[in-house]
């Protein structure tokens, strides 16, 4: 933090569900934060917005032909890069006290390395990277002292849950809303649409994650999150549904204790938490009403109906590189399904597959897991187009 206090702030993935509530988060309290750097895949309309708006020094996107579009439309002194590698850029300048990771999937993991290796503060929503390569990122945030401080609600919640209690810690209780077909027959979910899936019962979030709370594949590679940021084995990670989010998540502790976080399903909350943190500031989000609440309800989660939560159980116990087979695949097979050449129960088998013709590596470089991730992308390829013929 600088000495009046302002934070100099990266958002990576401005233009998505996370990125445009953590600007809603930084026009509350314009005087808290500035904007130094945004980086969004193509969107380029929105990301043009946002450069007038928050005038950036600099901005990253994705591919030669956004960043073209980005060059003409620029003016002076506002920078722009290209790819991965302009997003590390970005997340290392000098001047930045805080790097904020809201882009979606794996392409996360080396902005996040290389604002832990520039010692920056981290806010991270993308569940991708410590996924793919939770143990090297966990790591290198050691190894610096620099802390990655959560940002998905579940995270954020037994973030706030555990302090002072670490030693305590009995389980964790990760809560799930179950998704929009909880309910659903296996005979229904053989017919379930994009449309359908798309539409989540308690929170509006980019389409990759909504399709991955309906197949639980979201409680799945939180569970595996949840494993790195805490230090908590597999067995002491449940999950439990609970329709209404409400309860972001519990800890249990060795005397029979709980301690639950909860609160209306707004992410404002967690981005903004984690954005003033330890601080706590007014938030954008509705109070929570217990007396219009009628019921909270839970349950197990149905591991026939969703594989994919066992999936990445089965991931996680295995470890090495098999989280990073079981994201890519995933994220391959989200991608097909949202563009409609797959079914819905095709996105778990596809899963299952390649990770069945994966001899893990105990304990892979990071070279070693982005080739991994290329291999297990190209074999979930081969699968869909297998399966839309
Ligand atoms: N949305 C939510 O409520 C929650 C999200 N999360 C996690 O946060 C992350 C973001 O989710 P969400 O905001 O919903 O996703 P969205 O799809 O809404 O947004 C993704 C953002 O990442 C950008 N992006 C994607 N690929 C690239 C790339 N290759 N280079 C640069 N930018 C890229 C997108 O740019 P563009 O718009 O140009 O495509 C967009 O700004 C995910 O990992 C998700 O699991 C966790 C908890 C809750
Ligand atoms: C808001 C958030 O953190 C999401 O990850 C959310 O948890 C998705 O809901 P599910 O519980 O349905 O996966
Ligand atoms: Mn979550």
């Amino acid at each position: 933090m600088r000495d009046n206090d302002t934070i100099n702030l990266v958002l990576l993935g401005s233009t998505g569900s996370i990125g445009r509530q953590t600007l809603e988060v930084v026009d509350k309290y314009p005087e808290r934060f500035k904007i130094v750097a945004l980086a969004a895949k193509d969107e380029v309309d929105e990301l043009k917005r946002q450069i007038i708006r928050y005038k950036p020094k600099i901005v990253a996107v994705d591919d030669d032909y956004t960043y073209r579009q980005l060059k003409d439309f620029c003016p002076a002194g506002v920078e722009v890069k290209a790819g991965i590698e302009g997003m590390c850029e970005l997340a290392s300048l000098e001047e930045v006290d805080f790097v904020l990771i809201a882009v979606s999937g794996a392409v996360g993991i080396k902005p996040t390395l290389a604002a832990i290796r520039a010692g920056k503060r981290i806010g991270l929503a993308n569940k991708e990277t410590l996924v793919v390569a939770g143990d090297i990122v966990m790591q290198e945030a050691r190894a610096r002292s620099v802390q990655i401080i959560p940002v998905d609600s579940e995270h954020s919640a037994i973030f706030q849950c555990l302090k002072g209690e670490e030693k305590n810690l009995k389980k964790i209780w990760l809560t799930a809303s179950g998704g929009p077909f909880r309910e659903f027959s296996l005979q229904d979910l053989a017919r379930v649409t994009v449309d359908m899936a798309l539409k989540h019962p308690n929170w509006k979030m980019g389409p990759k994650i909504t399709v991955d709370s309906a197949t639980l594949m979201n409680k799945g590679l939180e569970v595996i999150e949840a494993h790195h940021l805490f230090g908590v084995d597999y067995d002491r990670i449940e999950v439990l549904v609970h329709p209404e989010s409400i309860i972001h998540s519990l800890v249990e502790l060795v005397d029979g204790s709980f301690i639950a976080h909860l609160g209306v399903p707004d992410m404002r909350i967690p981005i903004q938490y984690a954005l003033t943190y330890p601080e706590r500031l007014v938030s954008l989000a509705s109070p929570l009403d217990f007396f219009a609440l009628k019921a909270l309800h839970f349950a197990k989660p149905d591991r026939v109906k969703f594989p994919a939560l066992d999936l990445a159980y089965q991931a996680g116990k295995t470890g090495g590189s098999m989280p990073a087979v079981l994201n890519g695949a995933n994220e391959v097979a989200v991608g097909a399904f949202i563009r409609r050449q797959i079914s819905f129960l095709a996105i778990p088998a596809i899963v299952e597959k390649v990770m069945q013709k994966h001899t893990p590596l105990v304990k892979p470089t990071l070279d070693d897991i982005l080739a991994i991730d290329a291999w297990a992308r190209k074999e979930a390829e081969y699968l869909v187009l297998k399966e839309a013929n």
